[in-house]
C-alpha cells in the first residue's frame, strides 16, 4: 500500500509499505479547546480521555518508548512531530536481574502520556528489541491513540496558541459534539507529582561509595540508573519526605524531573530551604527538581504559553563548570511546561547557569561560590534517555564532585545582559 503525507505542503509519495493501519479501525477526532477539531483513526486503546495537547520535536522516533515513559508527560495528549512513529516496535521493559539497574528498559513501568497523536502509526515494526508493535503496547496500557491527522497542522496550531487542553475522542464519542470549554478537564488543578512519586522509601545499588537521597518528583529511570552506574548508594523518597530529618546519613541530596506545576509542590521547596540554611552538602536537581530549588532560593516559578519539548533545544552556558564552558551552546533534551522567572539580578547567592537560545528561559542555576554552597540545578535533561548527550557531564561532573566535596568553578562568566534581549519579542512565538 501506498502512504500519502504532505511535506512542506507539496503531496508526497511514500513508497514503502510497513505502516497502513487496520482498515477496521474506529474513528477518533481530537478536540481541541480553542474549537479546532482533527479527525483521523483511532489505534491503541478504545477509550476516550481528556489531557493537556503538548507536541514533542523530537526526531528520534525509535526513542517515542522513552518519552511516554517518562512520568512527566502524565496527563498529557502527546503529538508528535516525526510523522512515522512505531516503525520499531517496543522492547520488553524487563532490565536483566543479575544487573545493577532500575528493572525497567524504559523510563517508568509503563506508559504515562494519557494519549499520542501521530501522523502515520506503523502497524508492522522492525527492530531486534521490539516484542510488540505500539498499537498493542498502547492497549496493554489502555492508552488511546489517533493516527492519520495532519501533526503539522496541529503543530502549527499549538506553537502560536500555546499548550492547549484537548479531548481524545474515540467510536461513537468520535462523532459526538465537541466538549463545551468547561467541559475540558485541566490537569495543571491537581497535584500530579503525588500520583507519581513513590509512596514508600526504597534503596538502590546500597553497597555504593556515596550515599545519595534522592527526592522522587516522578523520577526518569535514566537518572537512577545515571547514579548507581557511577556507583552511588541511591534511597528514593517521597517528594515531600522530611529530608532534614535523615540528612546527616547523606553526602549528597538529588531531586528528580516530575510532572505538572511546581507550585503544587511549594511544601518541598520550603523543606529545601531548610536544607539549604543548614546543610553545606551537595545538591543537584533536573527539570522539576531544578524548578524546587529555584523556589527555595526565592525565585518565581510560572507556566510558559508553549513549554519546551523536543531533544533539540540549545542551551547557552553562562558559567564555565567541569567540561562545560561560558558562552558555548549544547544540544539537550527537554520536556517542560514551566520555568524559573528569569530576574536580573538574581537573588543573593545564586546566579543563572545556562539560558535558552530560543527563549531565553532560565535553563540552570547555581548556588555562588562565595555561598561555600554547591547547589545546582538545570531545567534540561542531561541524563537524556531520549535525547543527546551532550550535557551528560553535568550531571557526572556533580556526582564527582560530590564525591570529592571540592567545588571548583573559577572561569569565565557572560553576563545575563548581554544575552538576554530586553525586548520581550522573542518570546512572544514557540521557537520551532
Ligand atoms: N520534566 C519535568 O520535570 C517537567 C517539570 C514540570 N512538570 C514542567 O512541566 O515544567
Amino acid at each position: 500500500m501506498i502512504a500519502r503525507t504532505l511535506i512542506r505542503g507539496q503531496p508526497f509519495i511514500r513508497a514503502f509499505a510497513t505502516h497502513a493501519g487496520p482498515n477496521t479501525a474506529l474513528p477518533a477526532a481530537l478536540h481541541l479547546k480553542t474549537g479546532q477539531s482533527f479527525h483521523g483513526r483511532s489505534f491503541g486503546a478504545p477509550r476516550s480521555i481528556f489531557g493537556e495537547t503538548v507536541f514533542s520535536t523530537s526526531i528520534t522516533s525509535c526513542k517515542n518508548t522513552e518519552s511516554m515513559t517518562d512520568p512527566s508527560y502524565r496527563n498529557q495528549i502527546l503529538v508528535f512531530t516525526t510523522p512515522l512513529i512505531g516503525n520499531y516496535g517496543v522492547p520488553s521493559n524487563k532490565a536483566p536481574i543479575d544487573s545493577q539497574d532500575v528493572g525497567v528498559v524504559m523510563e517508568s513501568e509503563g506508559i504515562q502520556c494519557s494519549a499520542v497523536v501521530v501522523a502515520d502509526v506503523a502497524e508492522k515494526f522492525s527492530h531486534h528489541a521490539a516484542v510488540e508493535s505500539l498499537t498493542s503496547w498502547c492497549r496493554r496500557f489502555n492508552v488511546p491513540g489517533i493516527t492519520g491527522v495532519d501533526t503539522r497542522e496541529i503543530t502549527r496550531l499549538l506553537r502560536d496558541q500555546g499548550t492547549t487542553l484537548g479531548r481524545l475522542a474515540v467510536g461513537v464519542d468520535a462523532s459526538a459534539p465537541a466538549p463545551t470549554p468547561e467541559q475540558y478537564w485541566d490537569p495543571s488543578t491537581e497535584n500530579l507529582v503525588d500520583q507519581v512519586s513513590t509512596k514508600v522509601p526504597y534503596h538502590l545499588n546500597p553497597d555504593g561509595d556515596i550515599r545519595i537521597a534522592v527526592l522522587d518528583f516522578g523520577a526518569k529511570a535514566n537518572i537512577l540508573r545515571s547514579l548507581i552506574r557511577r556507583n552511588a548508594a541511591v534511597t528514593v523518597l517521597p517528594w515531600n519526605f522530611d529530608f532534614n530529618s535523615i540528612r546527616d546519613q547523606y553526602d549528597g541530596l538529588f531531586l528528580t524531573n516530575g510532572p505538572g506545576d511546581p507550585r503544587h509542590c511549594m511544601e518541598a521547596a520550603l523543606k529545601l530551604r531548610e536544607t539549604l540554611q543548614g546543610w553545606g552538602k551537595p545538591i543537584f536537581g533536573i527539570c522539576m527538581g531544578h524548578q524546587i530549588i529555584g523556589m527555595a532560593a526565592g525565585l518565581e516559578a510560572y507556566r510558559m504559553t508553549f513549554g519546551n519539548r523536543g531533544h533539540n533545544q540549545p542551551v547557552l552556558a553562562l558559567a564555565s563548570s567541569g567540561s562545560i564552558k561560558a558562552g558555548r551552546v549544547y544540544v539537550t533534551s527537554q520536556n517542560h511546561q514551566y520555568a524559573l522567572k528569569l530576574t536580573d539580578p538574581f537573588p543573593a547567592g545564586w546566579e543563572p547557569f545556562f539560558i535558552n537560545c530560543n527563549d531565553s528561559s532560565v535553563e540552570g542555576i547555581k548556588s555562588t561560590e562565595d555561598t561555600g554552597k554547591k547547589v545546582w540545578g538545570v531545567q534540561f535533561h542531561p541524563e537524556s534517555a531520549g535525547g543527546p548527550l551532550d550535557t551528560m557531564e553535568v550531571g557526572a561532573f556533580h556526582l564527582w564532585y560530590m564525591h570529592h566535596l571540592s567545588y571548583s568553578c573559577r572561569c569565565s562568566r557572560i553576563s545575563l545582559a548581554s544575552v538576554v534581549p530586553t525586548s520581550s519579542r522573542y518570546q512572544r512565538r514557540s521557537p520551532l
